[in-house]
């Protein structure tokens, strides 16, 4: 008898290259199911209303790819482990298959639970190196990156793992699919009701594999423009790829988007990009490597830093976008609007939060983690990680929102933007509007102090408390390297210590945000 064989959506809601799907396919009647879980919905969420809007927008258009072959999406509400189990259990369906997701916290508990069934058979054909033999704190018995770039005969295993994963032909959609014998209980519209997801955010992408497929089309065409749109924040939210929310839910596949660009024409833009979709992967093996990213600080000596120092007004004022520092500002403001921000942005507003604030890292990342579209554990909570040092391995880089107004935004677009109220002044007053003498503000009608505040925290003396901090547990974080373990998580590039990353621009350890150039850049 044939099997009926649930295959389990999460994080890969597309037909094309999705291993558990063709898997199915080969062995038996495909039932394909999303489970919505009350957990990610509600006050306490960590995924705000527009990022649901964007999974609901991809989980209506995978239902019109299968209903195209015949098939449905079922949809099911409740705590997936008891969904699955009881379909299992009442014979529903014979067996599950899904696509191993990298994740942390709950969600992962709840892939391990149902992973360990019986029936249970996950796929994890993603580039992301998995042994599954663990330590008894829950770590990789096997160092997945193993030799990675220390000159042995090893070196690059990782990376060719990772490159292989690339050049393999993905798995072709199925071309006719039977009927799903798994029922829908719910709707799209029932949960956006029951949970009044409403949308605040605006310039958000469409969900979906359509929608993903026309913007990754667009963005081929204007591949040489690449490297100079990356970096300015007004610039690459128009013309980077803004391909990262499709990445995160799955609609489009990284090696999808990986062999489209191969097929551009060659150029540096090309080459910059096919770095980010190993860097892409790279971080996903980070977490997959310890889930504990997510948590807590790689180094333990750094464990905890500024969490008693916490001042509500502070933090209220950073995501409120009210620092006083017109690119930090703009920054929080458009991320809060849109969901949105490029990736020196969010460098320097993380950097910002925990060297200047003195803030302790998780409240930020998590408030970043909420608001951002394309939130992914495994690029979100390593990057706060590593710009806030508390790997004890990266230099302690402190951005200096002024510079980058000067650099980035010289003529002003992205602050006029963001932070309305100081768009009368000249451009040479957006990066120190507080500077900008009595009459210049009167002419152009702005009062600093009172239209706009001035900085909540001197950025210069915390700047350097924060350095003579780090400075002075740098011993013992050196120390606490000493243990393989704590090494192995924080080992993103032996050559960026060794150049000492981070000295340029002045000397100020301030490092470029697009220090990972290339391959070797982990
Ligand atoms: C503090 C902080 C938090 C971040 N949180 C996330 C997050 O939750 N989700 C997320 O997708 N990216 C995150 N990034 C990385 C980066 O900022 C975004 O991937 C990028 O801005 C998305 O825009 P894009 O699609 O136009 O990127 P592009 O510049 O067009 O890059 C293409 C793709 O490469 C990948 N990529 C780019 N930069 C990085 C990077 N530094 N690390 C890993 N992958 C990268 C992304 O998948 C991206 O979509 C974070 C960066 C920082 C500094």
């Amino acid at each position: 008898m044939t099997r009926s064989i649930l295959v389990w959506h999460r994080d890969d809601l597309r037909t094309v290259d999705n291993a558990a799907l063709a898997a199915a396919v080969a062995d038996g009647d495909p039932a394909p199911a999303f489970v919505f879980d009350p957990r990610y919905y509600g006050e306490r969420s960590l995924a705000c209303d527009a990022r649901l809007r964007f999974l609901h927008e991809c989980l209506d258009d995978l239902d019109r790819q299968y209903r195209d072959r015949g098939s449905s999406l079922a949809l099911r509400t409740g705590d997936p482990r008891e969904v699955l189990w009881s379909l299992l259990d009442s014979g529903v369906v014979d067996a599950v298959y899904c696509n191993r997701s990298t994740t942390a916290r709950y969600g992962r508990e709840v892939g391990e639970a149902v992973r360990s069934w019986d029936a249970v058979t996950t796929f994890s054909d993603d580039g992301i190196r998995r042994t599954d033999r663990r330590h008894r704190d829950g770590t990789v018995a096997v160092d997945t990156r193993e030799g990675w770039g220390n000159g042995s005969e090893t070196a690059g295993r990782w990376q060719d793992h990772c490159e292989a994963y690339f050049e393999r032909e993905p798995a072709e959609r199925p071309a006719g699919l039977p009927d799903n014998p798994v029922e829908s209980t719910t709707s799209v519209e029932a949960v956006e009701d029951r949970y009044d997801v409403t949308p605040e955010k605006s310039d958000v992408p469409p969900g979906g594999t359509v929608a993903g497929k026309e913007r990754l089309s667009a963005f081929c065409d204007r591949l040489s423009e690449y490297p100079g749109v990356v970096s300015p924040p007004a610039a690459a939210a128009e013309r980077s790829s803004r391909l990262s929310p499709y990445l995160a839910f799955g609609p489009l596949s990284v090696r999808q988007v990986y062999r489209a660009v191969e097929e551009a024409p060659e150029c540096r833009g090309r080459s910059m990009y096919r770095s980010r979709l190993f860097w892409n992967r790279h971080y996903s093996q980070k977490l997959a490597d310890w889930p504990g990213w997510a948590d807590r600080a790689v180094n333990p000596v750094l464990r905890g830093l500024f969490r008693d120092e916490h001042d509500p007004e502070l933090v209220a004022a950073w995501t409120e976008g009210r620092t006083g520092f017109p690119m930090v500002d703009a920054a929080m403001r458009a991320l809060v609007e849109t969901g949105y921000i490029n990736f020196r942005t969010r460098a320097m507003v993380a950097s910002f939060f925990h060297y200047v604030l003195r803030e302790w890292w998780r409240r930020g990342a998590d408030f970043m983690y909420r608001h951002l579209i394309d939130a992914d554990p495994a690029i979100n909570y390593t990057q706060w990680q590593s710009q806030c040092n508390l790997t004890g391995v990266h230099p302690v880089r402190i951005y200096d929102p002024a510079k980058q107004v000067r650099e980035y935004d010289s003529d002003g677009e992205f602050v006029r933007e963001y932070v309305p109220e100081l768009a009368p002044l000249p451009d040479e007053h957006l990066a120190k509007p507080g500077k900008a003498p009595l009459a210049v503000q009167e002419e152009a009608g702005v009062r600093i102090g009172e239209d706009y505040p001035r900085p909540v925290v001197d950025f210069e003396r915390r700047a350097a408390q924060t350095r003579a901090q780090y400075a002075d547990l740098a011993d013992r974080a050196e120390e606490a390297l000493s243990d393989a373990r704590v090494r192995r998580r924080g080992s993103f590039s032996t050559r960026r210590r060794e150049e000492g990353e981070g000295a340029g621009e002045g000397n100020t350890g301030e490092a470029t945000s697009e220090g990972q150039s290339s391959l070797d850049d982990f």
